[in-house]
C-alpha cells in the first residue's frame, strides 16, 4: 500500500488529503502537525476550519485511510510521498522583512526529513514557495542524505477558501514540476497516479520545477492584479457616474477578458494574495528587475488605496467624524463561506474607524469574537507565525471600542451607520426596514461588497454608499479619496 504522509494539517493540507483519501482508498494517508490542538480538532466532530462539503469527505475516510496525527516524525519515516504543506508567511524581520517568504517553518520541516528517513521518498512542495526553493531543500535533504534518495516535486496548490472541496474535486488543472532526469520523471508520473485517479490526464501539466514554483506565484499575481484593475475602475466610476457592474459585465463579456473576478470590492484579502506578490516583488527586486518589481507592487497598493478610500468614505459622509458613534460592521471573514480572517479588508477598514475612535459592533456568521479581537491586536504580517512569535497590543484595549454580536440586528441597533464587508448571503435577506428603524438618522450603509439593493435602501431612507455605484446626491461631493 502506498503511503502518503502530509506535513501541515492546516487550510490546504487538511482537505487536500482528505479529497486525496477520498479518491484512493487503497492509499494510506497520514496528515501530521506540530501543532496538537489542530490536530485534536481534525481528529474531533468540530473541524478547525469550516469548510463547505469537508465534514462529508473527512467523516467518509477518517479512521479508515485518513489519518490525523502529531506523531509527526514517525509518519514521516513510513512515507513513500511526503506533502510539504506548512505555513510560507512573509517575514517580519530581517532581510526582506516584509516582502520576502520566510521559509523557517519549510527549512525546519526539511530537515526532520532528513534527519528521520530511513528509505526513499519523494517530497512534494504543496507550500506556495519562492521559485528555487526546491534547489534549496534539495541541498538540505542530500547533504544530510545517510543513503537516501529524496526526488523533489513542486505541486502548488490553486483551491480557493469556500470553495475548496469542489476545487479540490473538480480542479481546472493540477500542476506538478520535476527534474527533467530518469528519476524526476520517474517521481513526476507516481504523483500524476494519484491525481490520475479523479482528474482528467489534459489536466494535470508537467513542466520542469522552476516553472511549476514560479506559476502559482503569477497565477496569485494575475487574479489580485484583475481585482486591483476593476477596483481602481470603481474610484474613475464613483467620479464619473458610470456604475462598475455595468463596466465589468460589459468588459467580461469579451472572452478574450472573461467575467470572473472581476467583482469590485472594498478589496481582497485571504492569506494569500497580499502574501504572495510581495514574495514575487521581493524575488523580482533580487534579479535586479525594478520595474518588474514595481508593476507588481502597485496591485498591492491599489488593495490599500480601496481599503484606505473606503473607509474615507464612511468618515467623510458622516460629518467627517466617526468620533464616539457606533459603527455596525456586518462580516469580518476574507469572503463568504469561510471563517477565516487572514488579511481581511475588514481589520484594516476596522482599524481605519478605530483611528477616527469608532465605537464598533461587529457581527460575523462563522467568526468568533475572540478572533476578531485577536485579529484587530495583532501586527501587520504576525498573523502567518507560530502563536508564540506573535506580538499583540492588549486585546482589552481594543475590546473598549469593539463589541462582538451574535446577529445583524443587535449590531445596528442604534448604529449611526452600517458598513458591509464581507459578501454573506443573509446580509442580501436582511429585513433593512428593521434595520433603519433601529438606527440614528440619518441612517448611513456603506456597502463594500455591492450586494445591497440600493433602490430598495434609498426608498426606505438609507443614505446609501456601495463601491463603484453612482453616488447618492449625499456623498457626491464630499472628498473622495484619502490623502496620498
Ligand atoms: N489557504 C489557502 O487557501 C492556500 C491555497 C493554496 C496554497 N496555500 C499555501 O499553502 C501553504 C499552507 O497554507 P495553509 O493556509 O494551509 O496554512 P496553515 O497555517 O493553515 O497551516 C500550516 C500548518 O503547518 C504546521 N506546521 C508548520 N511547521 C511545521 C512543521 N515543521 N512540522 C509540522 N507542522 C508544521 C502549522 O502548525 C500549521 O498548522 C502556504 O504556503 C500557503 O501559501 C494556501
Ligand atoms: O472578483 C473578485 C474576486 C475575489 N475578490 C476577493 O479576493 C479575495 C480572494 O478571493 P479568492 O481568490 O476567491 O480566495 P482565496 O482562498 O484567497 O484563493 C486565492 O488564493 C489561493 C491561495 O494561494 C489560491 O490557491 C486560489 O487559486 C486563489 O483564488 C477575497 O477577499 C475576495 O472577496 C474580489 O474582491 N473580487
Amino acid at each position: 500500500m502506498v503511503k502518503i504522509c502530509c506535513i501541515g494539517a492546516g487550510y490546504v493540507g487538511g482537505p487536500t488529503m482528505a479529497m486525496i483519501a477520498l479518491k484512493c482508498p487503497d492509499i494510506q494517508v497520514v496528515v501530521v502537525d506540530i501543532a496538537v490542538p489542530r490536530i485534536n480538532a481534525w481528529n474531533s466532530d468540530n473541524l478547525p476550519i469550516f469548510e463547505p462539503g469537508l465534514d462529508e469527505v473527512v467523516k467518509a475516510c477518517r479512521g479508515k485511510n485518513l489519518f490525523f496525527s502529531a506523531d509527526v516524525e514517525r509518519h514521516v519515516a513510513d512515507a513513500d510521498i511526503l506533502f510539504v504543506s506548512v505555513n510560507t508567511p512573509t517575514k517580519t524581520q530581517g532581510l526582506g522583512a516584509g516582502k520576502a517568504a520566510d521559509l523557517t517553518y519549510w527549512e525546519s520541516a526539511a530537515r526532520m526529513i532528513a534527519d528521520v528517513s530511513k528509505t526513499d521518498k519523494i517530497v512534494v512542495e504543496k507550500s506556495t514557495v519562492p521559485v528555487k526553493t526546491a534547489e534549496a531543500i534539495e541541498k538540505i535533504l542530500n547533504v544530510n542524505h545517510n543513503g537516501i534518495k529524496f526526488q523533489i516535486l513542486s505541486n502548488p496548490e490553486f483551491l480557493a477558501e469556500g470553495t475548496a472541496i469542489e476545487d479540490l474535486k473538480c480542479p481546472d488543472r493540477v500542476l506538478i514540476g520535476g527534474r527533467e532526469t530518469p528519476e524526476g520523471k520517474k517521481a513526476i508520473q507516481a504523483l500524476k497516479d494519484v491525481y490520475a485517479r479523479w482528474v482528467p490526464e489534459d489536466r494535470i501539466i508537467t513542466m520542469n520545477l522552476w516553472s511549476a514554483e514560479l506559476s502559482k506565484l503569477a497565477a496569485n499575481a494575475i487574479l489580485a492584479q484583475r481585482i486591483s484593475s476593476i477596483n481602481a475602475m470603481s474610484a474613475l466610476c464613483e467620479a464619473t457616474g458610470a456604475d462598475v457592474t455595468q463596466v465589468a459585465h460589459a468588459v467580461g463579456k469579451d472572452s478574450r477578458v472573461g467575467s470572473r473576478f472581476l467583482n469590485a470590492s472594498v478589496g481582497y484579502g485571504g492569506s494569500c494574495f497580499q502574501k504572495d506578490i510581495l514574495n514575487l516583488v521581493y524575488i523580482c527586486e533580487c534579479n535586479g528587475l525594478t520595474e518588474v518589481a514595481n508593476y507588481w507592487k502597485q496591485v498591492v497598493h491599489i488593495n490599500d488605496y480601496q481599503k484606505a478610500r473606503f473607509v474615507k468614505r464612511v468618515v467623510s459622509s458622516m460629518f467627517n467624524t466617526v468620533s464616539g458613534k457606533k459603527i455596525a460592521i456586518l462580516g469580518f471573514a476574507f469572503k463568504k463561506d469561510t471563517g477565516d480572517t487572514r488579511e481581511a479588508a475588514a481589520i484594516d477598514v476596522c482599524h481605519g474607524l478605530l483611528g477616527d475612535n469608532a465605537k464598533l459592533s461587529i457581527y460575523d456568521p462563522q467568526v468568533a469574537e475572540s478572533q476578531i479581537l485577536k485579529d484587530l491586536s495583532m501586527n501587520k504580517f504576525d498573523w502567518d507565525h507560530p502563536l508564540h512569535l506573535q506580538q499583540y497590543m492588549d486585546p482589552s484595549e481594543i475590546s473598549k471600542s469593539v463589541s462582538v454580536v451574535s446577529d445583524a440586528y443587535e449590531a445596528t441597533k442604534g448604529a449611526h451607520g452600517v458598513c458591509i464587508l464581507t459578501e454573506w448571503d443573509e446580509f442580501k435577506e436582511l429585513d433593512y426596514k428593521r434595520i433603519y428603524d433601529g438606527m440614528h438618522k440619518p441612517a448611513f450603509i456603506f456597502d463594500g461588497r455591492n450586494v445591497i439593493d440600493v433602490d430598495a435602501l434609498r426608498k426606505i431612507g438609507f443614505i446609501t454608499y456601495s463601491i463603484g455605484k453612482p453616488l447618492d446626491p449625499w456623498v457626491k461631493d464630499l472628498p473622495a479619496a484619502p490623502p496620498s
